[in-house]
């Protein structure tokens, strides 16, 4: 057995991992990319691609249902669940084929299948007893979903985003834990697609959501298609074929519980201690979010392994500004985030863009409830709270529950990275009819509070359902 050493190692080829080993290898480094599976990128395998694949199976059923508003008479949608789960496992895999094509494509020696963990500052050891120096190390080990412990004894019964896309057919009756990102998108998914879905979170909020009427918004559109318990403990118990699940004031059995409760870094048994690293209240390294760098030391972390943004363009953003200060160390270059961002695909979706200003808040909104667009096409529900600082308008963060969501979101994100006041964005053309229209209402109550006013030569009326 020969041991290994390089200039940078990389533990984890996920997204982040990936990007990192890329960055350092471009800046002349020799790379070792160590990971146990090399199974493709959660991204792929578990995550974004399977559960916007199983989104656009409900979404296509849900068509089916609001076709009778236009006009056109429909039966309810016939769902062939085994059908349904066998298309997200076909484009899944084909996802997972072109990411393992990528290992593929690395130098040879590069890949190294194994778990690692510190033995001490810049060695590591394999499964396998090899030993391995590096002048840094990129930690980009991802994370996984927490089971909290009453359901560990449930079996396939309890499910987690790891497990539900290999389901061979769709449950009858699914319980939900969790109201984040991935609770949120696949309740939605399976109750479009005729899974009778009761959803739980023991917080009161859905999704994260600070603001009252943008959270209302997501409230009633989701208390139309599930059961909803928030503010609610669920405590599982054992009922042959099913689980039982009782919460105050109630108890009902179900056919499978997905659990979507969290996904804590996997920062565990990789021997931080040993690494000399300071670590915080869970375990995760003390690092920095423009450098990426743990303290003092020659390593660095990535991803969802630091908690910090755990969605895919951050992971691929700090990847990159990991690999690339992994080789600079000690001479680390400093890197201007983005614009944080969430977007949860649900219908209508719901975006977090920045964040609220520091000092005075001058706010708008928009009610697409009556938004033209949104209305043609039998979308017209949802709230746009949009926040900026004074005096001049600036914009700097909005909360989003609204048709379009995803694509305002980006529209609201570039025009904040560019520092836009609410009167720079309403001298842009605005196209009629569409859903950006209806981002001017809040603009113009924005514009309203500033010392700025509304740009002269442009007309404040509104076009039909503008
Ligand atoms: C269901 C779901 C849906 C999602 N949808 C979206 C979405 O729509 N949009 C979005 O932006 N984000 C989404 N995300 C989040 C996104 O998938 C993650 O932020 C991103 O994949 C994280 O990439 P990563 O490289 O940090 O981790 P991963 O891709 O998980 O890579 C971590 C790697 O580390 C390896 N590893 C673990 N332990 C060790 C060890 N000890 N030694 C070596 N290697 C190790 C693992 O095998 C794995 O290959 C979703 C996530 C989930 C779960
Ligand atoms: N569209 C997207 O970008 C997307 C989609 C899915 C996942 N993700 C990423 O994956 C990560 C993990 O998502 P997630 O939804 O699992 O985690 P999360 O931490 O965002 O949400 C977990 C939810 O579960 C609740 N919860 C925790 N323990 C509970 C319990 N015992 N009983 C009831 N409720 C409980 C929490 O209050 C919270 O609302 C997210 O941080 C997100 O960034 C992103």
């Amino acid at each position: 057995m020969t041991d290994l050493s390089c200039d940078v190692a990389i533990l984890g080829a996920g997204t982040a991992g990936l990007a990192a080993e890329r960055s350092a290898r471009k800046a002349g480094a020799r790379t070792l990319l160590i990971d146990p599976y090399f199974a493709g990128t959660v991204c792929a395998t578990v995550g974004c691609m399977p559960s916007k694949l199983l989104i656009a199976a409900g979404n296509a059923a849900h068509g089916v249902r609001l076709a009778p508003e236009f006009g056109v008479m429909t039966q309810p949608p016939l769902i062939d669940g085994a059908a349904v789960m066998a298309r997200v496992r076909a484009l899944r895999d084909d996802f997972v084929a072109s990411t393992k094509e990528g290992f593929e494509s690395l130098p040879e020696g590069t890949c190294v299948q194994s778990r690692a963990r510190f033995t001490a500052p810049g060695e590591l050891v394999l499964e396998d007893g090899r030993r391995v120096t590096a002048r840094a190390v990129v930690l980009a080990t991802g994370s996984a979903p927490v089971v909290p412990g009453p359901f560990k004894d449930l079996g396939d019964r309890v499910l987690t985003n790891q497990t539900v896309f290999d389901l061979p057919d769709l449950p009858k009756r699914l319980a939900v834990i969790g109201a984040g990102p991935i609770g949120l998108e696949l309740a939605q998914a399976m109750a479009r697609l005729g899974v009778e879905v009761t959803l739980f979170d023991h917080a009161d909020r859905l999704g994260g959501l600070a603001d009252d009427a943008v959270h209302e918004a997501l409230l009633t559109t989701l208390r139309r298609e599930m059961v909803l318990h928030l503010g609610t403990k669920a405590t599982p118990e054992d009922a042959g074929e099913a689980v039982r699940l009782s919460w105050e004031g109630g108890s009902a059995e179900f056919d499978r519980v997905l659990l979507a409760a969290g996904r804590p870094p996997n920062v565990r048994d990789l021997g931080l201690e040993a690494a000399g690293l300071t670590l915080d209240d869970h375990g995760v390294p003390v690092f920095d979010r423009e450098t990426l760098q743990c303290g003092e030391a020659p390593v660095f972390i990535a991803g969802d392994a630091n908690a910090d943004r755990p969605v895919l363009h951050e992971a691929s953003a700090e990847g990159a500004i990991a690999g690339r200060n992994a080789v600079a160390w000690p001479a680390v270059v400093r890197s201007a985030r983005m614009v944080p961002s969430s977007m949860i695909f649900t219908d209508p979706p719901v975006v977090q863009v920045g964040r609220a200003p520091q000092g005075e808040a001058l706010t708008g909104r928009s009610d697409y409830g009556d938004q033209g667009r949104a209305r043609v096409e039998a979308r017209g529900h949802g709230q746009v709270l949009l926040q900026a600082a004074a005096p001049d308008g600036r914009l700097t963060g909005a909360e989003i529950c609204a048709p379009g969501g995803e694509h305002l979101g980006h529209l609201l994100a570039w025009a904040i990275t560019e520092g836009h006041t609410a009167s720079d964005l309403l001298s842009r053309p605005f196209y009629h009819p569409t859903l950006e229209e209806g981002l001017r209402n809040a603009l113009r109550d924005i514009c309203r509070a500033t010392s700025r006013p509304l740009p002269g030569d442009q007309d404040e009326g509104a076009p039909p359902g503008g």
